[in-house]
């Protein structure tokens, strides 16, 4: 578990201005969701979070120690920031099996064998694929392959889950049923998530706050009861309706 928060973070792309000086603090153990329409930065602040991107201004934390800031030339690498990621593009890979899937962030760590074997093992239970680790991913539904994914984003025991858009490859019904078990899941590991949409259903029923983004501002960080009594603007209000 761990907080996770921006001071002042600005994003930009040769002059283009993505990120508008965000400040923003999201507590250990929070669901939050980034909601916005295309192009409003959720994905970018997503990954200046990993360390996919590095910001080009202001302070990004993690566990209340500072990950990045340019202006400190200081910047914490991806792989030493143990975080879990489920992002679209990151499919899983079609020559493992399901087991060597969600092995590979602990084979990348060097973990033991033994050590390995129960880690995944208990995972595949969790997200309901247990007995299922010698399968090959294509005999797997797009439910199931999506609970690997999410398998291995959580078998390191990472402090923050970052997701993207990870139901947009669903059916209706199937991203219903993940919607509810990723936050039973967020829930038993009380681990820290975000979670980027653009689907204000999915950030409605899963978040326990939800940021909401306009062109690279944030115009209202609340939870879905205050954002649905209190919009702060026009722009929410019709982007909620
Ligand atoms: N590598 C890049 N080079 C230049 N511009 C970029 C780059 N990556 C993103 N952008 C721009 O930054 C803006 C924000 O993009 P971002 O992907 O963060 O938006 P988003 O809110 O996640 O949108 P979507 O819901 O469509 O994924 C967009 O205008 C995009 O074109």
């Amino acid at each position: 578990m761990s907080s996770v928060e921006f001071k002042n973070v600005t994003k930009d792309y040769q002059g283009n201005v993505i990120l508008k000086n965000l400040s923003f603090k999201i507590n250990d153990g929070e669901f939050v969701s980034f909601l916005g329409p295309s192009g409003c930065g959720k994905t970018t602040s997503l990954r200046i979070v990993a360390g996919l991107e590095k910001n080009s201004g202001g302070e990004v934390s993690l566990g209340g120690e500072i990950i990045s800031s340019p202006e400190k030339s200081l910047f914490v690498p991806t792989r030493e920031r143990n975080l879990g990621m489920v992002f679209q593009s990151y499919a899983i890979w079609p020559h493992m099996n399901i087991f060597e899937n969600v092995a590979f962030p602990l084979r990348m760590k060097k973990t033991s064998e033994a050590e390995i074997k129960k880690s995944v093992e208990d995972v595949l239970q969790m997200v309901e694929l247990g007995g299922l680790s010698e399968r090959m991913p294509s005999t797997l539904s797009g439910g199931q392959q999506q609970r690997v994914a999410l398998a291995r984003g959580l078998v390191a025991r990472p402090k923050v889950l970052l997701l993207d858009e990870p139901l947009s490859n669903l059916d209706a019904k199937l991203r219903e049923k993940m919607r509810k078990d990723i936050r039973q899941i967020q829930q038993h590991f009380k681990i820290t998530c975000i979670y980027v949409t653009h689907d204000q259903v999915e950030a409605f029923s899963m978040s326990d706050r939800i940021m909401i983004m306009e062109k690279g501002n944030i115009l209202q960080f609340a939870t879905p009861s205050e954002i649905r009594a209190n919009p702060v603007n026009d722009f929410v209000k019709d982007f909620i309706s």
